[in-house]
């Protein structure tokens, strides 16, 4: 069963170029034998990588320094300092994170540079969002972060009709007093039934500059394949007036450390739905890769990614493999607890 297991984890992430890594193939499977013999997270995948990067001790005190400034506001669940979540023991001092590109877009079925341009899911990408939804359908979720654009949210909400929890994504409309005011909720049961949704232009995928709307191999054939690979993957290139990843990183990480790891340290799960570099840029954030090792990392369009923080780190765990496999619960004994809290509703 461990060996299948194992089997399946390389087998997702056979479409993320990590796992042309070897010494990444190497990290998973370490990570999977301390997964089958040990139901914990101590053992971080991280701290490998550690010396590099400022101590993990440093970079809590950065996020504890910017949680107090968090200014998420939340009517259907309260801010995280105020309001525990419901779903999951607090005390164990953990919360999932998953990040999720969104499913295939009209554009990126046309093989067309997306950027900005909002774009919605094709119908493959209609079923790759739901069949992420299965994916992660045992694994708590209590608030989702979406970019501003359509493909983003529709892929979250999508995903989210899967879940077994059952409850409802709502988008927060906090852009006016008015807006505020008119999208409020009344009842305190009808709030817990609900998970906020907080949409937010950071997370939105690199500005492509002048390449928004032209065909990727049209644009090969004309400025050279190097110079294309160059403006897509290299980390501060920009393309013609658009956004290098340096530059897409800066805004993204901001967000991310400002606005989404106050409630992963208050003991929230998040959910992340956004796109192919702005994951890319918090990736590089969350494992530490430098500006050369994210060159070669490749999102899939609608596939979820887990990550658990815990004690102020980010643990890598894949990418989960089916609803029902045994392994995607095994991550820890929280995620454990509440796959079996999930068995004994529904
Ligand atoms: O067109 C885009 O916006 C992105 C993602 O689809 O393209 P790329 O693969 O070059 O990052």
């Amino acid at each position: 069963m461990a060996a299948e297991v194992y089997r399946h984890a390389i087998g997702t992430f056979q479409s993320h170029s990590y796992a042309n890594n070897v010494n990444h193939k190497q990290r998973l499977r370490n990570n999977f034998v301390r997964l089958v013999n040990n139901d914990s997270v101590s053992n971080n995948v991280l701290s490998s990588r550690g010396a590099r990067y400022s101590s993990c001790s440093n970079r809590r005190s950065v996020i504890r320094s910017s949680a107090s400034q968090t200014s998420v506001a939340d009517p259907v669940s309260l801010s995280p300092s105020r309001t525990p979540t419901t779903d999951t023991n607090k005390k164990s001092n953990e919360a999932a994170l998953i990040l999720i590109r969104h499913g295939e877009s009209l554009w990126n079925e046309k093989n067309l540079f997306t950027g900005c341009v909002d774009v919605p899911l094709s119908k493959k990408g209609i079923d790759e969002a739901i069949e992420a939804g299965k994916r992660i359908s045992s694994i708590p979720v209590d608030v989702i972060f979406t970019s501003a654009l359509i493909r983003a949210q529709m892929t979250a909400m999508l995903a989210m009709t899967q879940h077994r929890r059952k409850k409802v994504p709502i988008i927060i409309h906090n852009e006016s007093e008015q807006a505020r005011q008119w999208s409020q909720v009344f009842s305190e049961d009808t709030k817990k039934q609900s998970i906020p949704v907080i949409a937010s232009w950071q997370l939105n995928e690199r500005m492509y500059g002048e390449l928004q709307g032209l065909n990727k191999q049209e644009t090969a054939d004309r400025y050279g394949k190097e110079q294309v690979h160059e403006w897509r993957r290299s980390y501060d290139t920009p393309p013609p007036n658009g956004e290098s990843l340096e530059m897409c990183a800066e805004r993204a990480v901001a967000y991310f450390r400002d606005q989404i790891e106050p409630q992963l340290l208050s003991g929230k799960n998040v959910m992340i739905a956004a796109h192919g570099n702005s994951l890319r840029s918090i990736i590089m954030y969350l494992d530490k890769l430098t500006s050369q090792e994210v060159i070669s990392l490749e999102l899939s369009t609608g596939i979820p990614m887990l990550y658990i923080f815990k004690e102020g780190r980010f643990i890598r765990r894949g990418s989960p493999i089916g609803p029902q496999e045994a392994g995607v619960y095994a991550y820890t004994k929280r995620l454990a607890l509440y796959r079996q809290k999930l068995d004994e509703m529904f």
